[in-house]
């Protein structure tokens, strides 16, 4: 695992760094406004070990200048630089090599599902769990009576504190309580608890919720996101799925499924094999990144939903190998199969499964070149080694036109000149990446990376992504 990163985010223009030296040109990379989380620290004294960036609109004053490439030109509404790293950014010092220390920050999973699909028994389930983690939690309830927060607190023996957010829905008008509850909880019980579990309302559209966690100071500094974990009811689930929104609604239930790090389809008591197989084939189509598991009142394997990590790097292995390979099997049976094993197979055998999924990856595409109005998943998987510039552009570029459409992406890459494999996740606007473990002496250099969200055109993005190869 790499611990150093070269970063030049003061200046504001990669996504992408090396951790090697390199040279900054001004006129050839301004594209981006660029703003670290830690936009009010010094950028070299980051807590978390990886590069954070979010997309801010611009003041006008700020537009990028007129002799730029018509390229840039085009991207003037957004502003270039992080202006409270300026005294950094004043250095002469083209490259910065600064040590990453240890991500020890709180871990936070979030439990999101639609109206009874099994959200609280889950919790109840870790909460009853001998897991070892003392567990804070906070209960999200439409209306003043919290039902829910009764049921947990009765049968919860493993929770620190509980907390409860009674006033509205979490994605909206509770979003700052939320913030400031998380800001109490740390600051008077840091120590007492491991863990935070967060239960949003049935209702609830996870994006605000995820982007609190990157975007405000409060939370980011002490918490981290460790994963969201959608319960899908294996009974109701498809016909909230079919319900068609007014224009500009969104679908709280393709929402839920779409941000997911974890999905557990439960209730499969209730329904028959072939219901299941085809729900489970549903949710594949939105999001092909997340595990998926069965079960039946949210009895699942703790470490299924406590400490997944940021990245999730296996997973993202998994999710491609699942649809390059997909022709062959079948979606269902093989959904299961890597639940569990995608946590250890990945280093073995990688040639040979890069082989096959490289193969593989162009017969997919080549009668897969759709464009999904819907939320949709799409993957790529190529060999060989980016072009950096090239990468950021497009990967900026890709941000700036299109962050409202996608939700999550999460990819793995080979870029040219570094050591190690740059791993990175994004949701909408926010970025977050860094260097990974060093790529292998005999190992293919496959990048991988998979994108969720809206109004997807796979062939564009794979095209697109293959143009920065050199
Ligand atoms: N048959 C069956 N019932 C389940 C299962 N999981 C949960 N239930 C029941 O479904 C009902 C709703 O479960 P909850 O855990 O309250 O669901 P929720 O998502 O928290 O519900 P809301 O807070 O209303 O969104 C309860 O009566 C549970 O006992 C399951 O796997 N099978």
């Amino acid at each position: 695992m790499a611990s150093y990163l070269s970063i030049d985010i003061a200046k504001a223009s990669t996504f992408i760094t090396l951790a090697t030296r390199r040279t900054f040109h001004p006129l050839r990379k301004p594209q981006f406004s660029l703003h670290p989380f830690h936009h009010n620290k010094p950028y070299h004294s980051t807590t978390a070990n990886s590069i954070s960036f979010h997309l801010r609109q611009q003041s006008p004053s700020l537009s990028l200048s007129s002799k730029l490439p018509r390229f840039c030109r085009k991207l003037r509404s957004f502003s270039v630089a992080a202006s409270s790293t300026a005294p950094a950014a004043e250095e002469s010092t083209d490259d910065i090599v600064t040590k990453i220390p240890p991500d020890d920050r709180i871990p936070a999973t979030i439990i999101t599902g639609f109206l009874g699909s099994g959200k609280t028994t889950l919790l109840n389930h870790i909460l009853n769990a001998d897991h070892g983690k003392r567990i804070a939690v906070i209960e999200n309830e439409y209306g003043e009576v919290d039902i829910d927060g009764s049921l947990v607190a009765s049968k919860a023996i493993g929770a620190e504190d509980i907390i409860m957010l009674n006033n509205g829905c979490l994605c909206c008008t509770v979003r700052g309580d939320l913030v400031r509850m998380i800001g109490e909880l740390v600051a008077k019980k840091k120590g007492n608890f491991d863990h935070i579990v967060i239960e949003t309302t049935g209702l609830a559209n996870p994006a605000p919720i995820i982007q609190t966690f990157y975007a405000e100071d409060v939370i980011f500094n002490d918490v981290k996101l460790d994963g969201v974990v959608t319960l899908v009811d294996a009974k109701h689930a498809a016909l909230h799925l079919d319900e068609v929104k007014p224009e500009g609604v969104v679908n709280e239930a393709i929402e839920q499924i779409a941000y997911a790090d974890r999905i557990i389809v439960n209730k499969i008591d209730l329904v028959n094999e072939p219901a299941v197989d085809s729900l489970i084939q549903r949710i594949r189509k939105i999001n092909r990144m997340a595990n998926l598991k069965q079960a039946r009142f949210g009895n699942v394997d703790l470490d299924y939903v406590l400490g997944i990590g940021g990245f999730d790097l296996e997973r993202i292995e998994s999710a491609v190998t699942e649809e390059t390979s997909k022709e062959d099997h079948g979606t269902h049976a093989h959904d299961h199969h890597h639940d569990h094993d995608h946590h250890h197979d990945h280093d073995h055998g990688q040639e040979h499964k890069h082989e096959h999924e490289h193969e593989h990856h162009h017969d997919h595409h080549a009668h897969d070149h759709t464009h999904d109005p819907g939320v949709s998943s799409v993957s790529i998987v190529c060999e060989g080694s980016l072009d950096l510039e090239k990468a950021n552009m497009w990967l900026g570029t890709l941000l700036l036109e299109r962050s409202e459409d996608i939700y999550r992406m999460k990819g793995l890459l080979s870029v040219d000149g570094m050591d190690e494999r740059f791993v990175f996740q994004g949701v909408h606007d926010i970025f977050q990446g860094s260097p990974d473990r060093p790529w292998g002496p005999d190992e293919s250099r496959i990048n991988k990376i998979v994108f969720i969200g809206k109004n997807l055109d796979s062939q564009e993005l794979e095209e697109g992504f293959k143009a920065c190869l050199l």
